[in-house]
């Protein structure tokens, strides 16, 4: 992870009724900061451009943006696994004093493939016990511990990450992560190829970690999640950043969503099916 000493900055008050995060008090610490960073894959290619984000701790914010903009690239800058070809991209390591501090879930949920998610959990408590503490979660009792009873996982424990389905692989990897306590959590598309109740589920655990200060960056196209879960969104557009808001500014989630798709509702589609439009059928996600 890139980490760095950083100044605190800013925040924006909110008046969102449920504002009760460390997001809406004044001068928190930085999190995570974005620089004027460029990246690109290839030379002479970026992907994002002269991007500027400061996130405070205890915000809950959302990284919005059509497929290939950038999100995930962005998430590998901040996390150091990618290099900026310009500027700077940080985790502050003032705040968050060790990787054990910071979960990220991927779409392979950040598990082994080959082992068993019992195994998974196994590994990660070796990795995450100190002196002090060395056995940070109950071993003999897992499908006791109200994280995996929550998610669902008892029945899983002993299958093989690998063998899971798409779904459950996400519940195993929120599960694995959550269940070290981090302080910052990175989320790509949490809500992705999961079931409802899960999905209620995961927005549930989100809002109550968001209370509890904890600080959280999710990328998402799920406008209903970043409703109930974010604070703040940052648009992401053809290789910048187009959009910096707060939640709490928006009347109603019509208006968010409205804003969120950049104005790029598109009413009648020709399909070339020879089937009138269908009415009704507005874009929910970006
Ligand atoms: N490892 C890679 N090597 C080369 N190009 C890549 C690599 N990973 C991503 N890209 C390209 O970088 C651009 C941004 O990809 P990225 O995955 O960050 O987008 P995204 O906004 O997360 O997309 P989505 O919403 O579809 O998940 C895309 O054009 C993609 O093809």
């Amino acid at each position: 992870m890139t980490a760095t000493t950083l100044d605190p900055v800013p925040t924006p008050v909110s008046t969102a009724s449920d504002a009760v995060s460390a997001a809406h008090i004044p001068s928190a610490p930085t999190a995570v900061r974005v620089t004027d960073m460029t990246f690109g894959y290839r030379r002479n290619k970026p992907v994002l451009e002269h991007i500027d984000l400061n996130v405070p701790t205890g915000q809950s914010l959302g990284i919005l943006g059509y497929n290939g903009v950038g999100k995930t690239t962005l998430f590998g800058v901040i996390t150091g696994l990618l290099r900026p070809r310009h500027g700077s991209a940080a985790i502050n390591a003032d705040v968050f004093h060790s990787m054990r501090e910071v979960f990220q879930l991927t779409d392979s949920g950040n598990l082994s493939a080959n082992m068993t998610v019992r195994e998974n959990l196994r590994f990660r408590a070796m990795l995450y016990a100190t002196r002090d503490d060395p056995h940070p979660i109950d071993l003999k009792h897992l499908g006791d511990l109200p994280m995996v009873r929550a998610f669902e996982l008892q029945d899983h424990l002993d299958k093989k990450v690998g063998d899971l389905s798409s779904g459950l692989r996400k519940r195993a990897g929120i599960v694995a992560g959550m269940l070290f306590d981090p302080k910052l959590i990175l989320l790509d598309e949490p809500t992705n190829a999961v079931d409802p109740i899960t999905r209620q589920l995961l927005i549930d655990l989100m809002r109550q970690l968001k209370a509890d200060g904890r600080t959280i960056l999710t990328i998402t196209h799920d406008l209903d999640y970043c409703w109930q879960v974010v604070d703040r969104v940052v648009i992401l557009d053809d290789r910048h950043l187009v959009k910096d808001v707060m939640l709490a500014d928006f009347p109603d989630i019509d208006a968010f969503k409205r804003a969120a798709t950049l104005g790029r509702e598109r009413g009648h589609v020709d399909f070339g099916l020879g089937v009138t439009a269908v009415k009704g059928t507005e874009p929910a996600t970006v």
